[in-house]
């Protein structure tokens, strides 16, 4: 048998399969979607089973063999193997990248170096140096083993082992090393026959009063036990029962157990419930197409606070009554315990949860539960999609808009369009559910499905408009904070919200607190020059943390401490700037005494479970105030928020991209949801210099539609997504000139090659206009854009420049850039000239 495995050795060369021979005493373990160890040039890597034949084209001869398989279940399914070649189509990675992204991190594996035997020297010239030939037979019998442990064994020999690694008789391979390992407990076996325990437990000598305890206590309780238990139970050191187990009168065993990060919680079982008429609508079409069983997307549009959670719920229940198995994406920050518990309390321990404040080996444990199939629901943040679920029904999106949902790093994919990928290859259903669908999928839902040649599937428009039990959506209040200033207030809270927060407190009710900044950065600057501190490796400007008082770069790490004097013209007058939410809060104290204030930003939740520890907090009414970043305005359900306050609206509409209208809308209208979901009324109030910006003026008319029609002319009009799409490829390289001109030459690159496609067209063109076929692939447009420098020109001391790419229609312009590329990688790879390519960007930066 041969297998096709794609090596782990991410290269322009290596991006594809090898053939190998599957040994076979290993036939049994190598499957489509197995990792396994191969001999790749003089090393041995990690590859991925990706096809099994009977036969193969390449020589036998120059074929080398699969050395081990490290799992006995492959970690990846079949589907998952053609998604990732997929994927390396679809975004531009090498395909192992995009199998590796599927594995849990505790999978992933680590290398180390080792030695193997490599040429047979010459017998003869062994003799003369017995010493060497002990080495050789050592490292033989041992297959791979360190250098260390090759060292700890000869420790005089060092050097005779390099001169024998130089010579070819020992070579350096990669050894694999898994970091993380199950969790194992050591339990307590007693034999089949517990009646022999009684007559062992008598002859034992009379000192030996303890053990004699323990065996008793074995013969009446005959099930395996931890040993820890035991020892507790009856008060005995390990020793004890070790001695047992040495005298073979029982067993220790070191048994795997799973970390369950739930363990210890109960989650009320909760009921379905009724469901208001928008409801059943909705669900009702979701319904049929899960029973169905053909691929179908829908965009479930409904207000925040319309119940969107329960319907997911239901179709999960109609989901596992068909045998078929769920999976529910909801963005990082927002999966809170409040969201674990509404899936947990519905279907209990069918759920697996899988996100990364749990440790490595607990998220490798929910992991091993999905593919034991001991769970048939996973709720998970991105990387969740990947499930390796066999029978996939259905997979829900929360707050589909979310940039979250598209990985920054290779592979850059975007999460939705898995989803719609893994529905396609399962006929499952996707519900994509916000209140706020982002404008790429609200245009699906008017493209029509034989639109344009091969234009994704459409999706399905569903929306429920009013909030459960007729609860009003709440009120909005712009206020123009250039007012504020005219009126003398120069105080970060306006007058309107200054008195809507005395209120809140006099009624012991609940307020959420927004300051709207992104990462939040407050910055040194000195007021009598204006030298701003900034990162020595980076192009960007040092973040102030005031809890460590240092000054740290965001991008490379660099940090250093906070400066008392400007370093450019030595005065005094340097400190930091902005409003950052620790300003908020000082501000907040000061106005109001006695206020109690939760803060939630970066410094505040890097603690595993903090994050959930703040949330319990406030939902106990520990505290008056909810004050965060972006963390606070998503998903959040207390009965007793009714106020919302947005310090500054604008901060986002700022930003120079052409989604910051979009980022702004959406984020108002989420925090706005926030108040008042239960009995009380809620009331929000949005403090912005730009009152006027539709943005601003949808969000507080919770207008959707209104919004998305203003939003699409100014798209269409900047030929920006949803009508045109984009990939942005980014160069980096230490020498900026030598950078500039490896931009300038890809660009040139990719215009022929468009210019090539667009001949090709016209010629087509003339051809059917003489009634020969119809034209093809007319909807094709594509420019290049730059290169420019990119708007963070540098980052860890290489020089960054950028192109983007604009065009309509299909893969064909991915292909394009992926040849403009290849083309260059080739050329410049010694050069150590970095090109990354970006399809679908959330950011151009
Ligand atoms: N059919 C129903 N009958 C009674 N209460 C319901 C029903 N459906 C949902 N609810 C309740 O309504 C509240 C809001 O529902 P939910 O949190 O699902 O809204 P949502 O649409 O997800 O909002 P958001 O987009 O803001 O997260 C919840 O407290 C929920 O328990
Ligand atoms: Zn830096
Ligand atoms: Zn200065």
């Amino acid at each position: 048998m041969f297998a096709k495995v794609i090596v782990d050795v991410p290269a322009k060369q290596t991006n594809r399969a090898f053939d190998y021979i599957v040994p076979p005493a290993l036939k049994a373990w190598v499957e489509v979607g197995s990792r396994v160890t191969v001999p790749f040039g003089p090393r041995v890597v990690q590859g991925f089973v990706v096809e099994l034949h009977e036969e193969t084209d390449v020589k036998i001869e120059r074929l080398k063999s699969i050395q081990s398989v490290p799992d006995l279940v492959p970690p990846l399914t079949v589907e998952l193997v053609g998604l990732a070649h997929w994927m390396s189509r679809t975004y531009l990675c090498h395909e192992v990248t995009a199998l590796q992204v599927m594995l849990p991190g505790a999978l992933k594996a680590k290398y180390e170096r080792g030695l193997q035997v490599g040429i047979e020297p010459q017998m003869g010239s062994l003799l003369e140096l017995p010493e060497r030939l002990a080495i050789l037979d050592f490292v033989r019998c041992k297959g791979t083993l360190s250098m260390e442990a090759l060292m700890d064994r000869f420790p005089h020999e060092g050097a005779a082992i390099k001169d024998m690694v130089l010579s070819g008789a020992l070579v350096e391979v990669q050894m694999m090393k898994d970091r993380i390992s199950m969790k194992k407990v050591l339990t307590v076996f007693p034999p089949k026959e517990v009646d022999s325990l009684v007559e062992a437990g008598e002859k034992l000598p009379a000192k030996a009063r303890k053990q004699k305890e323990v065996l008793d206590y074995l013969s009446l309780h005959p099930d395996p036990i931890r040993l820890t238990e035991l020892m507790e139970l009856i008060q005995v050191g390990a020793g004890t029962v070790k001695a047992l187990a040495d005298r073979g009168l029982i067993e220790l065993k070191e048994i795997e157990v799973m970390r369950d990060p739930y363990a210890g919680r109960t989650f009320a079982r909760t009921m379905p419930l009724p469901l208001t008429d928008e409801q059943s609508t909705v669900y009702a079409e979701i319904r049929s197409a899960i029973v169905e069983g053909k691929p179908s997307v829908f965009l479930l549009q409904g207000v925040t606070g319309s119940g969107k959670t329960e319907v997911y719920l239901q179709s999960i229940q109609q989901c596992l009554e068909l045998g078929k198995e769920a999976i529910v994406l909801v963005p990082e920050i927002s999966l809170t315990p409040q969201m674990v518990e509404r899936f947990k309390g519905r279907f209990g321990n069918e759920v697996a949860v899988l996100h990364s404040r749990l440790s490595q080996g607990e998220r490798y444990d929910e992991w091993r539960k999905i593919m034991r199939k001991q769970v048939r629901v996973v709720i998970g943040a991105r990387s969740a999609v990947f499930a390796p679920f066999q029978r996939l029904g259905l997979i829900i999106i929360d707050e589909e808009h979310e940039s979250s949902y598209k990985q920054e790093d290779s592979p850059k994919y975007h999460a939705r369009e898995i989803a719609v990928q893994r529905a396609e290859n399962n006929g499952a259903t996707v519900v994509l559910g916000s209140a706020t669908p982002s404008l790429e999928s609200i245009h699906r839902t008017s493209v029509l499905p034989d639109h344009g040649t091969t234009e994704s599937p459409s999706y399905r428009l569903l929306t429920m408009k009013s909030r459960v039990e007729g609860r009003p959506l709440p009120e909005v209040f712009i206020v123009d904070m250039r007012e504020e200033l005219k009126n003398g207030n120069r105080s970060m809270f306006s007058k309107a919200l200054h008195h809507a927060i005395e209120e809140r407190l006099h009624k012991k009710e609940q307020i959420v607190m927004l300051l709207n900044r992104r990462g939040y950065a407050t910055f040194v600057m000195c007021r009598t020059c204006g030298y701003v501190s900034s990162c020595p490796h980076c192009d960007i400007s040092l973040t102030y943390h005031q809890s460590t008082r240092m000054l740290r770069c965001h991008y490379c790490g660099y940090a250093e401490r906070e400066v008392k004097l400007c370093p450019s013209c030595g005065s005094e007058h340097i400190r930091h700037f902005g409003t950052g939410t620790q300003r908020v809060e000082e501000e907040l104290g000061k106005l109001f005494p006695g206020i109690r204030v939760i803060r939630m930003d970066v410094d505040t939740t890097t603690e595993k479970g903090s994050h959930e520890k703040w949330l319990t907090m406030f939902g106990q009414k520990q505290a008056d105030v909810l004050l965060g970043t972006q963390m606070v305005a998503k998903g959040l359900d207390f009965p007793d928020v009714t106020l919302v306050g947005v310090i500054a609206a604008d901060t986002s509409l700022n930003i120079p991209d052409f989604r910051s209208a979009e980022r702004t809308f959406q984020l108002l209208t989420q925090v706005a949801g926030r108040a008042g979901r239960h009995q009380k009324l809620g009331e929000v109030y949005v403090q912005t210099y730009t009152p006027e910006h539709y943005s601003v003026q949808c969000a507080s008319r919770h207008d959707y539609n209104s919004f998305v029609t203003e939003e699409l002319h100014s798209r269409i009009r900047l030929g920006y997504p949803p009508y045109q799409r984009l990939i942005l490829v980014t160069f980096s390289h230490e020498q900026a000139p030598f950078l500039i001109r490896a931009a300038e030459a890809f660009a040139v690159r990719l215009k022929e090659l468009i210019e090539d496609v667009q001949r090709k067209q016209s010629t087509e063109m003339l051809l059917s206009l003489d009634g020969f076929e119809e034209p093809q692939a007319a909807d094709f447009s594509m420019e290049v854009l730059g290169p420019v420098a990119s708007p963070i020109s540098r980052i860890k001391d290489r020089y960054r420049f950028q192109c983007v790419v604009k065009y309509r229609g299909d893969g064909l312009a991915v292909e394009l850039v992926g040849k403009a590329v290849a083309y260059f990688e080739q050329q410049n790879a010694k050069e150590k000239l970095q090109i990354s390519i970006d399809v679908d960007p959330q950011y151009l930066m």
